[in-house]
């Protein structure tokens, strides 16, 4: 077990006692239970946090998700200004180099050349797939990164040896699953923000990455919706914003976006598209859902709300598109949104 594992138990038993000992909350988990379960998602949660440098509560069970939360935290931030991986040690053995040492790989050393870091934003069933798709084929030269969906509906459970439908369990029921929802959404998003992008990429002069989604998106529209709805709750809220604001100042530059592109269309016409594409696990999704979420965007990328901390979120510039239109059977529209596109990546400087 490594020095920084043996440490994360060892502060967790110690939480695990302080709560025996203080009598803060009544269903204090023994430490050696404590010890138990951290052992079985151990390497897992090093795996997550050398890649990301924080802990992933979604791992835990909701006992420790809840209760100990904060402090698993507090403790790994704490662990991360002391540990010696930081800089790269012998401790990286075993870890992604890549992810320790990006710039080695990033475009940053190649003079001249930088990559623009575009999103794709939109309500479910505004058509984002479906107009990644219309870019892919008139613009090989991008590289165009769907949002991770698969993952999110085969979450492998170490423990149990199981498939779980994490976005299935949303729905089902979205009070106990939103916290550990947006946290592997989240993850996932960064994973892809900060990713070293394809080699192929690299030698082109004019290099585009577009991303289905951003972890912008992630925490301005659905996290906050979520919280707004009741969904999380006032400590999972302010650990999400904690651990994401931690996120964009440490990783800022290289998960930073250069454009926006907001695929603008109806909560009414999303929701006869996403009944005719009829996925099983958004049965439940309701107009009045989309509507919330419709009213996130709006805020963040139209109105420019306030209470969006960071003035570089703010300012990313952005391209709004109308999309209640069809264009799946009309050439000239799909030709114009793709102009749009490309005049709006131009005019942005990279
Ligand atoms: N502009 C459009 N006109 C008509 N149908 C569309 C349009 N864009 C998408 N669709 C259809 O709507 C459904 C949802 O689109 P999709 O691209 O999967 O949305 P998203 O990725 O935003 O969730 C799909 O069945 C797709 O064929
Ligand atoms: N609660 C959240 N749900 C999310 C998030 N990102 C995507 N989703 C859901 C919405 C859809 O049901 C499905 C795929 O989205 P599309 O719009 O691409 O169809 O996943 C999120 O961050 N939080």
């Amino acid at each position: 077990m490594t020095p920084v594992l043996c440490h994360i138990l060892h502060l967790q038993v110690r939480a695990g006692d302080q709560r025996s000992q203080d009598g803060s909350n009544g269903v204090a988990d023994p430490p050696s239970l404590v010890v138990e379960r951290l052992s079985r998602c151990a390497r897992i949660v090093l795996d997550q946090m050398m890649e990301f440098r924080l802990l992933i509560p979604m791992l835990c069970p909701k006992s420790i998700r809840l209760l100990n939360t904060r402090t698993l935290v507090y403790n790994i931030w704490r662990l991360m200004e002391t540990s010696p991986c930081r800089g790269g040690s012998e401790h990286m053995a075993g870890m992604s180099q890549r992810s320790l040492h990006p710039q080695a790989t990033d475009n940053s050393t190649k003079p001249g050349k930088t990559i623009k870091k575009l999103s794709v934003e939109g309500n479910i069933a505004a058509g984002k797939s479906t107009f990644l798709r219309l870019l892919c084929s008139v613009q090989q030269e991008w590289s165009l990164m769907a949002e991770p969906l698969r993952k999110w509906q085969q979450v492998h459970s170490t423990s149990q040896q199981k498939m779980d439908n994490l976005l299935q369990l949303l729905y089902d029921d979205p009070t106990r699953w939103s916290y550990t929802f947006q946290t592997l959404s989240c993850m996932s998003r960064f994973k892809a923000q900060i990713e070293t992008p394809p080699e192929h990429l690299l030698k082109q002069q004019d290099p585009v990455q577009i991303f289905e989604r951003s972890l912008y998106s992630d925490r301005f529209v659905f996290a906050k919706a979520l919280f707004e709805l009741g969904h999380l709750n006032e400590i999972e809220w302010t650990l999400y914003q904690e651990w994401h604001s931690f996120l964009i100042e440490e990783f800022g530059k290289r998960a930073a976006l250069d454009g926006i592109i907001y695929l603008r269309a109806s909560p009414e016409k999303c929701f006869e598209r996403l009944q005719k594409r009829a996925r099983k696990e958004e049965k439940t999704v309701t107009v009045s859902y989309l509507k919330k979420l419709h009213d996130q965007h709006e805020g963040w990328l139209m109105e420019k709300a306030a209470d969006i901390s960071f003035q570089h979120i703010r300012d990313i510039p952005v391209l709004v598109l109308e999309v209640d239109e069809e264009f799946e059977d009309d050439a000239s529209v799909r030709e114009h949104l793709c102009h749009k596109v490309k005049e709006f990546v131009a005019s942005l400087k990279g």
